[in-house]
């Protein structure tokens, strides 16, 4: 662990290494003495803990898992917890609201770039990218062949959106110009701004149905946790193609193997599985028909620049008692 500057100022973790522009941006702030795991990986949990003792704010990423025990770890000066995205289900917030920790997140700032990431999965998935490739360079390209490593297209097909927040709109908007029929999306409620992509407001079992591909664009929450399982997967068309870009957890991921080795469905495309890594023996990779890839929803540069200048400032607005640029707003 690396310690950038001690003086009577407020102790701020850092979960991970960041780039030399973020760390210029808190360092010269001037009031915060910062810690960082100095890693392009994870701290081990131990470590985690060890870090955030006595720290009025921490800079964290998804894939730490901060829950009662961090909030313990940390102790009572902990106003701040600001994380490096936009889905915050790895927060205990029935915990942080109750110690009054204020929580500063990323959305908006990496819409675009995931929901680019979402349709590249969907054609690659679609179009059956990965097992051409594989072809290529395995010797498996013998010909030219009328049916050989046929898929189905956008044009003139249903999409399904579960979940048309800000990253199911970008998507949306993204797949018109496709030449896709119609527009499905389900969730809590209807969307005014689902008529900018012409986007109809069904029950999630007439998405299902009806949908030649179903996008996952919802956040995870207990209503979410599992909603694509076995019941899911068997009212999908036996041609149509799944995709997930939100969380892992939102799928039952044994029954998605049996929907896709059975040919229930045609094929799935995730950006996000549960766990993250997904073990390289997992069954899900022995599969042609399922594309894998390692969350990277948010991954261009210039996103990753984006969402940690706001998520610096959004841990110096907290440790501040001041503005935060985005605060979340705790509803447990
Ligand atoms: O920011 C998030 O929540 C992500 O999943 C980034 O891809």
């Amino acid at each position: 662990m690396q310690t950038v500057e001690a003086h009577e100022l407020m102790k701020v973790f850092v979960t991970r290494r960041i780039s030399p522009e973020a760390m210029k941006i808190l360092t010269t702030a001037g009031v915060c003495e910062v810690s960082l795991w100095d890693s392009e990986e994870p701290a081990p949990r131990s470590e985690l803990l060890k870090g955030v003792q006595g720290a009025h704010g921490i800079l964290c990423m998804l894939s730490d898992e901060i829950d009662a025990e961090v909030l313990d770890a940390a102790g009572p000066n902990l106003k701040v917890i600001s994380t490096l995205s936009v889905g915050y289900d790895h927060l205990a917030l029935d915990e942080v609201k109750k110690r009054g920790i204020r929580v500063g997140y990323t959305p908006d700032v990496l819409t675009d770039a995931t929901a680019e990431l979402t349709v590249a999965l969907l054609l690659a998935t679609a179009r059956r990218i990965p097992e051409g490739l594989e072809e290529v360079k395995n010797g498996g390209w013998s010909s030219w062949k009328p049916f050989w490593l046929c898929g189905n297209g956008l044009s003139g097909s249903t999409v399904g959106i579960i979940g048309l927040g800000r990253i199911g709109m970008a998507i949306s908007r993204r797949l018109m110009p496709f030449g896709v029929k119609r527009l499905l999306y389900s969730g809590r409620t209807a969307k005014p701004h689902a008529t900018e992509v012409n986007g109809e407001f069904v029950p999630l079992d007439t998405l299902i149905t009806e949908s030649d591909f179903i996008v996952v664009s919802c956040s995870l929450t207990p209503e979410t946790q599992g909603l694509c399982d076995k019941a899911f997967f068997s009212k999908m068309k036996n041609t149509a193609v799944f995709v997930n870009s939100s969380r892992g957890a939102v799928v039952n991921q044994e029954d998605l193997y049996e929907a896709l080795s059975s040919g229930q469905i045609a094929a799935a495309g995730l950006d996000v599985t549960t766990p993250e890594p997904l073990p390289t023996n997992h069954p899900l990779l022995t599969l042609k028909n399922c594309v894998v890839l390692p969350h990277i929803g948010s991954a261009t540069y210039s996103t990753r620049r984006t969402m940690l200048a706001l998520a610096v400032r959004n841990l110096l607005g907290g440790v501040q008692g001041t503005e935060m640029p985005i605060i979340l707003t705790l509803h447990v």
